[in-house]
């Protein structure tokens, strides 16, 4: 049987779900998983209308594809991905496909596609996102480079994808990596929202002295408001979900050692590399990090205290409006370094990024997923090349109206001595961008004192150097 239109490799939590939706419209599948039950499972879970077949042979599974092949690639980033390819090109033969579907770090794809083009495979990277749910019923989907292959599977990601108002929520982004690169920066930003939601929270509880069941209602309310979004909206079923063996709530018996699979690191690492400012999702990085050092974080918890100086005299309601808002101004901050990001790696890279067609395709399906997505489209729609989010005159205005309560959260915090390092970088953000003058002129003097190192002037051109004893 040679007659399948698309294949899998790994049949993990995307794989499997991605194929049982490629299969539920229409489309003939085959899976190949190594471990036999996962391939087992997959048949399983399969309905009657569906045509599915697995194996864990890489010869069956090539065997079993239409020519030219259309295989995608959902294992764990790095050397599995390697490890898979490798054993499917003696299979292969030049005109097939291969989509990488994980999250890869986005010079291994430049590095492949170069690799498989000198053995004539189309090679491209696609970041998908919305988790298992969305793998089944409707994800986000971020491919780029090689566009006359992606085009071949066009009608298969646009049937599958998420759906809003009508327009799918995949589209090619743009050359080379630029698929990887977009679910990366697609991950730091989650990684930053899903930090402040956390400090949102943690104020509810220990600042406030509000109980579980209002905090979550709280959440559950929000995502009525302009924050809603997906992560605002599980905030909230997770904050409602007991634990069947303690009937206490589930969130107050999982441990607080965060793990990380590393896009979010990369993020940052890859900021740096290009010098652009991502506090917001530094900092959400680093809190994971920090979580870990849980023996050393005991120790000092009894060691370095601080007596809370913390006094409001709001009532709850308002003091819940305050914190909604500087949540709401936090997100936004985070996005527009996010984007900003990518409009600088957009050049740099000669990914040739549509930020608008980002915007877009994120609107649905995917973890960031949130209403604020058509204010940044339209924003883009205005300006295609705006560097920031926030210099568009209706996100400035808006964020400018709600940075107060951004304040007033981070002051109480700090009175309160509890960490709130996303919320802190997000509105340092925000007044360091909107600064015309920073203090870095007295660093670029400390340099030339002790390095020579030179300087430029504001009222003249060139660069300087001064004897200062
Ligand atoms: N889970 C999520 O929410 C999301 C995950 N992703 C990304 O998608 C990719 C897959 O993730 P996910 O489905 O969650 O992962 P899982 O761990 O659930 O599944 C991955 C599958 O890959 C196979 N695999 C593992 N190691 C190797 C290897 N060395 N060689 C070949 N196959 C291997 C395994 O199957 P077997 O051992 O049977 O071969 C496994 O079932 C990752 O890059 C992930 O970062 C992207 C978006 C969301
Ligand atoms: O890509 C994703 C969602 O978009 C994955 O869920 C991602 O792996 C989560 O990252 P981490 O494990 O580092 O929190």
């Amino acid at each position: 049987m040679n007659n399948h239109d698309f294949g899998i490799v790994g049949l993990g939590v995307m794989g499997r779900n991605l194929l049982l939706n490629i299969a539920d419209h229409g489309f003939s599948v085959v899976g190949m998983a190594r471990d036999p039950k996962k391939a087992s499972t997959l048949l399983s879970e399969s309905e009657d209308h569906m045509q599915v077949s697995a194996t864990t042979d890489p010869a069956s599974f090539v065997r079993q594809l239409k020519s030219p092949r259309a295989i995608m690639l959902l294992v764990p980033a790095g050397k599995p991905v390697d490890e898979t390819i490798e054993s499917l090109l003696p299979h292969l033969e030049k005109g097939d496909i291969i989509v990488d579907g994980g999250n890869s770090y986005f010079t291994d794809t430049d590095r492949r596609f170069i690799e498989l083009q000198a053995k004539g495979i189309h090679f491209f990277g696609m970041g998908v996102s919305g988790g298992e749910n969305g793998a089944r019923f409707g994800p986000s989907m971020m491919p780029g480079g090689d566009k006359k292959a992606y085009e071949r599977l066009r009608p298969i990601f646009e049937a599958i994808a998420a759906k809003v108002n009508g327009e799918p929520c995949v589209t090619y982004l743009g050359n080379g990596s630029a698929g990887n690169y977009v679910k990366m920066i697609h991950n730091g930003i989650e990684y930053g929202i899903m930090q402040l939601i956390a400090e949102t929270y943690d104020l509810m509880r220990k600042v406030l002295g509000i109980k579980d069941s209002l905090i979550q209602e709280t959440f559950s309310s929000w995502n009525n408001t302009n924050l809603k979004s997906f992560l605002i909206e599980i905030t909230g079923k997770v904050l409602n979900k007991f634990d069947g063996d303690t009937d206490v709530r589930l969130i107050n018996v999982i441990s607080d050692v965060a793990r990380a699979k590393g896009t979010g690191k990369w993020t940052s690492q890859n900021a740096m590399d290009l010098q652009v400012p991502v506090p917001t999702i530094d900092a959400a990085v680093n809190i994971r990090d920090l979580s870990k050092y849980k023996d050393q974080r005991r120790q000092a918890s009894s060691k370095l205290i601080w007596e809370s100086t913390a006094h409001f005299t709001d009532d709850q309601t308002e003091i819940l409006n305050t914190l909604h808002d500087a949540l709401y101004f936090s997100i936004i901050n985070t996005y527009a370094q996010g984007m900003a990001q990518l409009q600088v790696a957009s050049e740099h890279y000669d990914y040739g990024l549509n930020l608008e067609d980002i915007s877009r395709i994120w609107r649905g399906g995917c973890i960031i997923r949130s209403v604020s997505l058509e204010d940044f489209r339209q924003a883009y729609i205005r300006d295609p090349r705006l560097p920031n989010l926030l210099l568009d005159d209706k996100i400035g205005s808006d964020l400018s109206d709600k940075q107060k309560s951004a304040r007033s959260t981070i002051k109480l915090a700090v009175d309160a001595g509890v960490a709130v390092p996303a919320f802190m970088s997000a509105l340092s953000y925000f007044d360091a961008y909107r600064s015309a003058e920073l203090p870095t002129n007295l660093i670029q003097a400390q340099r030339d004192y002790f390095g020579a190192h030179l300087y430029e002037r504001t009222d003249s051109t060139g660069t300087y150097h001064s004897i200062w004893d």
